[in-house]
Order: structure tokens, then sequence, then C-alpha cells
């Protein structure tokens, strides 16, 4: 792998075998990246990933609730603005393209494994700490990081303001800031060898479940092409 986000993720990516390889080198990546994806399979992902944000918008608050740093925090705050502020512009602007609005997108109905998927996550951080909530979290964060990274930013149309949005140096750069964060996080609670922690096994757990959503999340994607 050409780009590195840490030793936590490092370490929860090889945990998840074959379900990290399902995920980020899934149908709907491949179609996104050649642009074989059908149009209709794109829009249909991308009102549903509305939803998506709204709900993981939700989630990422709780991770300020759960801090226990003013980094943590920092982090947590950033994520929220960028999401809210930003990354859900891009849907806005794709959707009003296509004659879907604002409205359309915010009150569409859930498909089951949209709400699976965030209610999950939600609950991981509902039940557990924040690093019960970030090993949830993760997937979402470090597989979109390594999808652009190895898609490049050199692409045609149909899907190159997609695929940059996550190749760019700015969302890279998010990436290795979460990571970081992630591995102060995990050794503040866990020590230096987090992985003979008693925890270790449920937050890997956590993690791999939220990959097997992920993949789910790409499957209900196709489902509209
Ligand atoms: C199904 C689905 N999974 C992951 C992402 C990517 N993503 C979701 S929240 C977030 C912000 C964290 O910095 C990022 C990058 C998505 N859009 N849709």
């Amino acid at each position: 792998m050409s780009v590195s986000y840490g030793k936590t993720f490092a370490s929860l990516r090889a945990g998840a075998d074959q379900a990290w390889e399902d995920y980020t080198r899934h149908a709907f990546v491949e179609g996104l990246c050649d642009g074989t994806l059908p149009r209709t399979a794109f829009l249909h992902y991308l009102v549903q990933d509305y939803v998506f944000l709204i709900h993981f918008s939700r989630a990422w608050s709780l991770g300020l609730v759960k801090s226990e740093t003013l980094d943590e925090m920092k982090v947590c705050a950033g994520t929220v603005d960028a999401l809210v502020n930003h990354e859900m512009a891009l849907h806005v602007q794709t959707c009003a393209a296509e004659g879907i609005d604002e409205e359309t997108l915010f009150t569409a109905a859930e498909e089951a494994e949209n709400l699976a998927y965030t209610r999950y996550v939600m609950d991981a951080g509902l039940q557990g700490d924040f690093l019960d909530l970030m090993a949830a979290l993760a997937p979402c964060v470090f597989g979109y990081g390594e999808i652009g990274a190895r898609l490049g930013t050199d692409h045609a149309e149909p899907y190159k303001d997609w695929i940059n949005t996550y190749a760019g140096a700015e969302y890279q750069e998010v990436c290795e800031t979460v990571g970081t964060m992630l591995d102060a996080a995990v050794a503040r609670r866990l020590g230096d060898d987090p992985q003979s922690s008693p925890r270790w096994a449920h937050l890997q757990n956590r993690f791999t479940r939220a990959t097997e959503l992920e993949v789910s999340f790409w499957s209900m994607g196709l489902r509209g092409a």
C-alpha cells in the first residue's frame, strides 16, 4: 500500500482480511474508476449517501462528546464541519445538476443497508467509549482515502469530481490527521501494546463489521443501475 494512515489503522486493516479488499476494490469502485458505472447507480448512491452523511455527522458529533483531549475534540469538530459545510455540497451540486433538489435528498427514504450502517456506528459510540466509536468510523475515513490514493487524480469524466474529492491532497491530509489522532487515542487508553489488550478483539470486530457494511453500501448502490 502506498499510503500510510498510522499503525492503528494498519493493524485493523490487516485484521479485517478479505472484507477490506471487498470494500476498496468493489465493482462499484472499479466502475467509478473506468467510467462504466451507470449514471442511475451513481445517483442512487449519491442520494443515499447524502442521508448517510447526515447520520455520520451525528456520529462524529458524538465523538466530540466522548473525547478526552482537546486534540480529539479538534479532529471531531473539524470532521463535522467538513461534512456538513463542505462534503455534502458535492452531493447537493451533483444532484441539483440532475434535477434532484435538496429537499428530496433530505427526505429520501433510507435503504436498509444505509440504515444498518449508520445506526450500527452510532450505537457503537453510544454503548462504548471513544475508541469503540472510532473503530466503527475508521473504515469510512481510511477506505475512501485508500480508494482515492489508488485511483489518483488523473481521470476523465464522468466521475472525476467524485474521485478528486478523495484523491486530492486535502482529503489525504485529513486521513493522516485522523490516523495520528487515532494512534494517540489508542496509546492513551490501551498503552504501547494495544493488540494485547483484552479490548482489542472487540475493537477489531467493530472495524471489520463496519467494513462489511461499506461493502453492502456499494452493493446497494449497484442495485440502482
Ligand atoms: C458510504 C460512505 N462511506 C464513506 C464515505 C466517506 N466519508 C464519509 S464521512 C467522511 C468524513 C470523514 O472525514 C468520509 C470521507 C461516504 N461518503 N460514504
